[in-house]
């Protein structure tokens, strides 16, 4: 029997622009799904929270026929428990598809390095949903704060986190198509936009460095204003943002792919309490998190 955990993650910067290529920056949250798969039994089972029926489970089904290119598994019991919330923006699919992966990994020792476990999950995100970047599954493999599509890997941040959830679930796959046929319709218009996002990305990673959290905070604000022109953005999402905002938070932005979901706010720490009250009252809920440097663990 072998357990694996890996965390959830908040977009910084760069979500839908990272998908065309440009750069993105994500933190690992400690939210974490676990994964145990056992050897044995009668066929592959999944129980998870989409119950024991593989076509319920494609993120998990894809990983294990993404192993059984290096060994033959046959009889497999796969269990899954998480804190992440699902189809919420804090990568979900991805954290459970690092752990499944990472399990199956160890279990059967086939030797795969982090490197490779995080592509193998991209791959199967990329197979899953039609199109994905690396960010997810990089920065659930990793931990810590992970630029792409350089796979740069940088220590957690330091500051507050406060995350709105609006309970509202959304499709990765829909948003990232919706915002395909706007570009598709508008190349030098949204192609633009793709582009400042990445600018803001690139000023980022050096800001993260400083630990200049008020000048991170003011570009996911006019992040959030690029994501806003790009249609992902839904009103209640906007109330929590604008909550955290007037309560302090450096910046507040959507975190994953919009259309429902989580925000996330950052701040200093002595804020948290009240920025996580003032988004509860806005609509939804709330919590407050951490960044973490714990990616994929084998417990
Ligand atoms: N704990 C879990 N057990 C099984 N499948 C999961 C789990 N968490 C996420 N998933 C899979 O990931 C999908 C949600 O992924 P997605 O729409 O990309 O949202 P997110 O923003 O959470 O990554 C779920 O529909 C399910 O197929
Ligand atoms: C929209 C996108 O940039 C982020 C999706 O994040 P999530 O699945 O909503 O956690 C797609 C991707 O990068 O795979
Ligand atoms: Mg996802």
């Amino acid at each position: 029997m072998t357990i694996c955990s890996a965390p959830g993650k908040v977009f910084l910067f760069g979500e839908h622009a990272v998908v065309y290529g440009k750069r993105a920056i994500a933190c690992a949250i400690d939210l974490r799904t676990e994964v145990e798969v056992n050897r044995g039994g009668n066929g592959i089972h999944i129980h998870s929270a989409f119950k024991d029926d593989p076509d319920k489970n494609p993120y998990i089904k894809m990983a294990i026929k993404k192993v059984q290119q290096y060994v033959d598994i046959k009889n497999l019991s796969v269990k899954v428990s998480s804190t992440i919330p699902i189809a919420s923006g804090l990568g979900s699919s991805a954290a459970v598809t690092v752990a499944t992966i990472g399990a199956l990994n160890e279990e059967f020792q086939v030797g795969l390095r982090k490197e490779e476990i995080a592509l193998m999950a991209y791959q199967t995100e990329l197979e899953v949903q039609g199109a994905a970047s690396p960010t997810d599954t990089f920065v659930s493999t990793m931990g810590g704060t992970v630029i792409v599509p350089d796979r740069k890997v940088l220590p957690p941040i330091s500051c507050g986190i406060v995350v709105g959830h609006t309970g509202i679930s959304k499709s990765t796959a829909r948003m990232v198509a919706r915002v395909r046929a706007l570009k598709e319709k508008y190349p030098d218009v949204i192609g633009g936009i793709m582009d400042s996002i990445g600018c803001i990305s690139v000023r980022g990673e050096d800001l993260i460095k400083k630990n200049d959290y008020r000048s991170i905070g003011e570009l996911m604000n006019v992040n959030q204003g690029l994501l806003d022109a790009l249609g992902i953005t839904i009103p209640e999402l906007s109330l929590q943002i604008h909550a955290a905002r007037q309560h302090g938070a450096y910046g507040a932005k959507v975190t994953g792919a919009g259309g429902g979901g989580c925000m996330v706010a950052i701040c200093d720490e002595k804020k948290c309490k009240e920025i996580a009250t003032a988004i509860g009252r806005s609509y939804g809920d709330s919590f407050i998190t951490r960044s973490t440097s714990e990616g994929l663990i084998i417990k």
